[in-house]
């Protein structure tokens, strides 16, 4: 322990592995023996949202003495592949896993808990071959990601693996000439490979990213990569993946932002606990996992996830209404001069807006769900207004060209396609404040720093649009066809418009 500015013992997470730790008043400490886990879960993007909410749930399991034995098999290894992982490496290394979750709930209560789930922690570039042999090793069952919805290497218009992505090609080449692979695809290929040499046997990959059919979709990238494997070496590892391991679906909930240095100054001034990388989220969380695993799981379903046979009606749920919604408010939230979700969710016409969208356009887009739809969305809507958690209206505006064509697309397509309703006008309006929004300008006439994979393209065709009004739908990467299917087009011709003559708030309440 050291002392605060004011002279308050605190707690250094650096320390807490210590003898005679003491937890500050209010923070609960992993009461369990962490010497006696053993990790069986390797886990690819330890980020926020990981450490929000898988990381949590088995931390649950772990505090539980009834369950601690059978979880303490399951404890996380963490893996990082990308530059920014460096620094999650070296705050996990320093605190041995330890990190803190501070859960916020909409009436500024704080529930602070230092989680010991996770018992190791590799960076893939500093030792390749040890994460491979990690996978390998027959202790190891799940392989586990949030990988963004980026990181499936999806073409947004075939929703297929695409196998002509330069990266994907160069690292192909690269193992076929010996070199080690990079990408979590290359590291898992290579471990299941030895597995199956082995003897060693299958695993399951679970996905825990905002992508719907996020198991169907883990499935098609790892078998197009083994694919491209097999063409370079002559090798039938696609046939093995495709037959022996298991890739559940899952349908997962836990508003998180980015950790701020202001958050990281909180925890310690009012926590007393100093913790390099702590994660601020919600209160509210939810997991809806398909029960499809070869070789075990911890039993999640005793800390309140629920396991089913069929996800999928609970995703579409989640990803039309929630994330679908987060896009309504992100794009004519930022344009409307907002920089905090809960402001843009308490502007009333935005909301009344984002309301509407999802009651006349997603939700007769959705399978029959065991939920009650209104009073999901009525909780939505609340969760949105949240002050506390300080989620960034910058995040929701975050990789859209990820997002817009999995989130909102789906429900215009199901909507124009035989059988729908037709009913496109908001979802048009939000893919027009996109356009908007990737000119790369305000209404202030500010900059605008758009955060995108393929930023230069977004603003190249946005760029266009005074000179050809639908220059940006004309991405048909981004798009398809429906530059041409006029019941789009429209009601996106009289938003951009709008949001060039009035702008975002006099639009917003055009339109309600
Ligand atoms: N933050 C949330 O509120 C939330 C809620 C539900 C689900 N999710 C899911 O979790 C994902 C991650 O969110 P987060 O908040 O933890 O983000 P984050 O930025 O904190 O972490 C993302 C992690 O993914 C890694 N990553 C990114 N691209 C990758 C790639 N191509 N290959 C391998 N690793 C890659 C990063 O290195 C990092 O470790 C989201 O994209 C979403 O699918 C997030
Ligand atoms: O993180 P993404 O890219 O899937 O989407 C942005 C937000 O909609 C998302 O992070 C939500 O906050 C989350 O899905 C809530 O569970």
């Amino acid at each position: 322990m050291s002392a605060s500015a004011t002279d308050h013992p605190v707690l250094d997470l650096k320390e807490a592995g210590r003898d005679g730790a003491v937890a500050p008043d209010g923070v609960l400490l992993p009461d369990y023996d962490r010497d006696g886990l053993h990790a069986g879960i390797v886990h690819f993007g330890v980020g926020g949202f990981h450490r929000a909410h898988q990381a949590m749930y088995l931390d649950r399991l772990l505090r539980d003495p009834d369950t601690y034995a059978e979880a303490s098999r399951w404890a996380i290894c963490g893996v990082g592949v990308m530059p920014p992982d460096l620094r999650m490496r070296d705050a996990l290394r320093d605190q041995h896993g330890l990190y803190t979750l501070v859960e916020k709930s909409p009436d500024g209560e704080q529930r602070v808990i230092v989680v010991g789930s996770i018992v190791d922690f590799r960076y893939a570039p500093d030792d390749p071959e040890a994460v491979i042999e990690k996978i390998a090793d027959a202790g190891t069952r799940i392989v586990s990601l949030t990988v963004t919805e980026g990181g499936y290497n999806i073409h947004n218009v075939t929703g297929e693996f695409d196998p002509k992505n330069p990266k994907i090609t160069a690292e192909v080449e690269a193992i076929g000439r010996g070199e080690a692979p990079t990408s979590v695809f290359g590291l898992v290929c290579e471990a299941l490979r030895r597995r199956r040499d082995r003897g060693t046997g299958p695993l399951t990959i679970m996905s825990c990213d905002n992508i719907q059919g996020n198991g169907e979709t883990a499935k098609g990238s790892f078998g197009g990569f083994a694919r491209l494997l097999d063409a370079a070496t002559g090798d039938d590892l696609a046939a093995w993946i495709d037959a022996e391991i298991p890739f559940p679906n899952s349908m997962v909930d836990r508003i998180t932002p980015a950790t701020t240095p202001d958050d990281i100054e909180a925890l310690e001034r009012e926590h007393h606990v100093r913790d390099a990388w702590p994660v601020v989220c919600e209160d509210f969380d939810q997991w809806v996992l398909e029960d499809h695993f070869v070789d075990g799981r911890p039993p999640y379903e005793k800390v309140g996830v629920q396991v089913v046979d069929d996800v999928m009606p609970y995703e579409l749920m989640k990803l039309r209404l929630l994330n679908a919604g987060h896009q309504a408010l992100g794009y004519f939230g930022y344009l409307s001069g907002h920089r905090y979700v809960n402001d843009a969710a308490t502007d009333q016409p935005l909301a009344t807006f984002v309301r509407a969208y999802m009651d006349e356009e997603a939700t007769p887009t959705l399978r029959p769900v065991d939920e009650d739809l209104d009073a999901y969305k009525d909780t939505l809507l609340a969760r949105f207004a949240n002050s506390h958690v300080r989620d960034t209206v910058q995040r929701l505006c975050l990789e859209g060209s990820d997002r817009i064509p999995k989130f909102l697309l789906p429900v215009v397509r199901e909507q124009l396609a035989e059988g729908g309703h037709g009913e496109v006008r908001r979802s048009a309006a939000v893919v027009a404040s996109w356009a908007r929004y990737c000119e790369g300008v305000d209404e202030q006439g500010e900059p605008i720093e758009i955060n995108d994979r393929i930023a230069d393209t977004l603003r190249e065709y946005a760029g266009r649009q005074d000179e050809d009004e639908l220059a940006f739908l004309r991405n048909s990467d981004l798009f398809g066809d429906l530059v041409d299917d006029e019941r789009f087009t429209a009601p996106y011709l009289e938003t951009l418009r709008s949001l060039k003559s009035v702008g975002a708030k006099e639009t917003v309440r055009s339109l309600v």
